[in-house]
């Protein structure tokens, strides 16, 4: 991501597609090794246009059209047993191949568990750094803290790396404001209860479909100052109380209980590294000054209408920096 943004300093980017693909190209490592790049990165642009053309006619997509390396796999899993090098993906194969009703996955099974992880761990990672950029381009006094941040901690020469994170406490707070103003799931998940059970008072009948607004509670004002208002110390001095474990009401964009996004920990880290990395090798501008806006629409995720165009300006002079 570094490198290929280093090659366009100066010229306006698409920054949401380099988020996009960088957050992409983590989740399929993690599922079966390898990412795109190059002229290859263009396949990951064209599973986010596929996939939105999905969510619009709601037909039936098959995975492995996408990622050929699927059925390869299934293949190769027909002949001798790959001995090392067990990966998401030969996990699940390997449960196709059991023979036992109770534990094995048909391949159209296969195909739904891979395509729900990789959008769901897709889509709402990059939203949310895409809208921590642009409330930070929005907020030039919040950005110049998290610049002070990271020069602190991070020094000049030095790349982002994972043994830093817990340390850089302003960014932690930008990531769970920008959660808080614009939650990728606003309505959760839907939920059904499985008994007719009585809440607070409220019966809620066996089977009803049940929607969290988040998105509403996360901007009440009854327990938020200044609700509308991007302001990540809001959460500087209560770290511990405003976490995501879903125990406080008034804050869990990742849900709650036991069907509470397992992604947590890789959502976490992916975002803080992406985004420490963008603000710590680049100053971006905005083309013409313009502040980028903040108009959200409701797909699957609530993102931005307008892609994020800045022009990316290297911090530092030493070019090894963007190998
Ligand atoms: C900012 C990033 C993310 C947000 C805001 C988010 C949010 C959520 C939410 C709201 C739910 C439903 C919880 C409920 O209704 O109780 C969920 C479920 C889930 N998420 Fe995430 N998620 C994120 C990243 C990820 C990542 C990176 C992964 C994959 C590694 C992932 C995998 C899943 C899975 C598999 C479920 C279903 C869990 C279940 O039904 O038991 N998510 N997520």
């Amino acid at each position: 991501m570094v490198k290929n943004i280093h090659g366009k300093i100066g010229s306006p980017i698409n920054l949401s597609e380099q988020i996009f693909l960088t957050t992409f190209n983590v989740t399929v490592n993690m599922l079966w090794g390898g990412s795109l790049n190059g002229e290859e990165s263009n396949l990951g642009l064209e599973f986010k246009d596929r996939f939105e053309e999905f969510l619009r006619l709601m037909v039936e997509p098959n995975v492995s059209d996408m990622f050929p390396v699927i059925e390869q796999r299934r293949k190769l899993g027909e002949g001798p047993k790959m001995a090392d090098s067990k990966d998401f993906l030969q996990q699940l194969l390997e449960l196709n191949q059991t023979g036992d009703v109770k534990t094995s996955l048909s391949m159209k099974e296969i195909n739904a568990v891979l395509l729900n992880i990789v959008n769901g761990a897709t889509d709402t990672t990059f939203t949310t750094m895409e809208w921590a950029m642009t409330e930070l381009l929005r907020h030039p006094d919040k950005l110049r803290r998290v610049v002070d941040e990271l020069d602190a901690i991070i020094g000049g020469p030095n790349i982002v790396e994972e043994f830093h994170l817990p340390r850089l406490l302003y960014l932690e707070a930008v990531v769970k404001e920008t959660l808080r103003i614009h939650p990728p799931a606003p309505l959760l998940m839907p939920h059904m209860p499985s008994e007719t059970i009585i809440v607070a008072g409220y019966t809620i009948p066996k089977n009803s479909n049940i929607f969290f607004n988040v998105w509403e509670i996360q901007r009440d004002a009854e327990f938020w100052e200044d609700p509308l208002q991007f302001e990540p110390e809001r959460f500087l001095n209560v770290i511990e109380k405003r976490n995501y474990k879903g125990n406080s009401f008034d804050f869990f964009p990742f849900g709650s209980g036991r069907r509470i996004c397992v992604g947590i920990s890789m959502a976490e880290k992916i975002m803080m590294l992406v985004l420490a990395t963008l603000l710590h090798c680049f100053e971006w501008e905005l083309p013409n000054g313009r502040k980028p806006d903040v108009k959200e629409q409701l797909r699957l995720v609530l993102s931005k209408v307008e892609p994020l165009i800045v022009v990316p300006i290297a911090r530092s002079s030493n070019s090894m920096q963007y190998q």
